[in-house]
């Protein structure tokens, strides 16, 4: 196992709360690796500071051995993506239009290195989240449901080797949740990419996930396989909730939660 995006010993504060404190992780390469944990736990915050967006306080970020705040901006959107939570796309701008942003890192002042390498990524980045029909439509006009893929694509498009999702599937249903992790899984199986993904479904985590890390009180307090990690014991730790454990038809755990704990 290669680590193609490590924690060095991060710690970040804002004023004076501790948000992440001394969290070290290795995302190893290929993989898809969840971030879970309660509400508030710092998710959000620790993949922004994978992504480069933010800088730690203290510790580093490691992307392929190098601190991702060496990268100039385009050389690291080359090689990671990121799809925050809660992303717009101004208005009147098409789907195309969109995922066409994902190529920004092969531009320079807005010129194409090469048109037709560019088309070909938007066409497949539209091709593989299903978005090719709604191509001439408007962002803004989509479902909940089409415009998460739409976003998706834009990652997409922009063919990086680490994708970085915070929470893709809030405020989709129940089979839009599952299409959306079919095609992360997709993409992850068929073209190696590696996918970090924060997620509040556990049995999403359990179903989709490879590695899972667990952030709770600033740290990570547990990580390694989902079905070595996620169990009845967890959720009643870190997220107060007991859970009645099941086996899916192909063998693996499920939890439904089904009550707080009583302290
Ligand atoms: N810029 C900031 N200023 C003050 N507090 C912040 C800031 N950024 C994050 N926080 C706090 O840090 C904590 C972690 O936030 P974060 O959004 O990373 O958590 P999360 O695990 O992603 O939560 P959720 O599951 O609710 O999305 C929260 O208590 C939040 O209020």
């Amino acid at each position: 196992m290669t680590t193609i995006l490590s924690a060095d010993h991060l710690s970040y504060r804002v004023g004076h709360a501790t948000i992440l404190a001394d969290l070290s992780l290795a995302i190893e390469a290929g993989r898809r690796t969840a971030i879970i944990g309660p509400n508030g736990a710092g998710k959000s915050t620790l993949l922004r500071l994978l992504a480069g967006l933010a800088r730690p306080t203290s510790g580093r970020v490691l992307l392929a051995g190098r601190d991702i705040h060496e990268f100039k901006r385009q050389a690291l959107a080359r090689r990671l993506a990121v799809l925050p939570q809660g992303v717009e796309a101004p208005a009147d701008m098409t789907v195309r239009r969109l995922v066409d942003c994902g190529r920004f890192p092969y531009r320079s002042y807005f010129r194409a290195e090469d048109p037709q390498k560019d088309r070909e990524a938007v066409d497949w980045a539209m091709e593989v989240t299903h978005v090719a029909n709604l191509q001439g439509r408007e962002v803004q006009s989509l479902s909940g449901g089409e415009r998460q893929r739409a976003f998706l694509a834009m990652v997409l498009a922009q063919q990086p080797k680490v994708l970085l999702l915070d929470e893709p599937t809030t405020y989709l249903d129940m089979a839009h949740q599952l299409e959306v992790m079919q095609i992360i899984a997709a993409v992850n199986r068929q073209y190696g990419m590696t996918v970090v993904m924060v997620l509040h479904d556990i049995n999403h985590a359990l179903q989709y996930a490879d590695a899972v890390a667990v952030l709770h009180e600033h740290c990570i307090v547990r990580q390694g396989s989902p079905q070595d990690v996620i169990s009845a014991e967890l959720l009643a730790d870190v997220f107060g909730v007991e859970a009645d454990s099941f086996t899916d038809r192909a063998g693996r755990r499920v939890l439904s939660p089904v009550a707080l704990v009583r302290h």
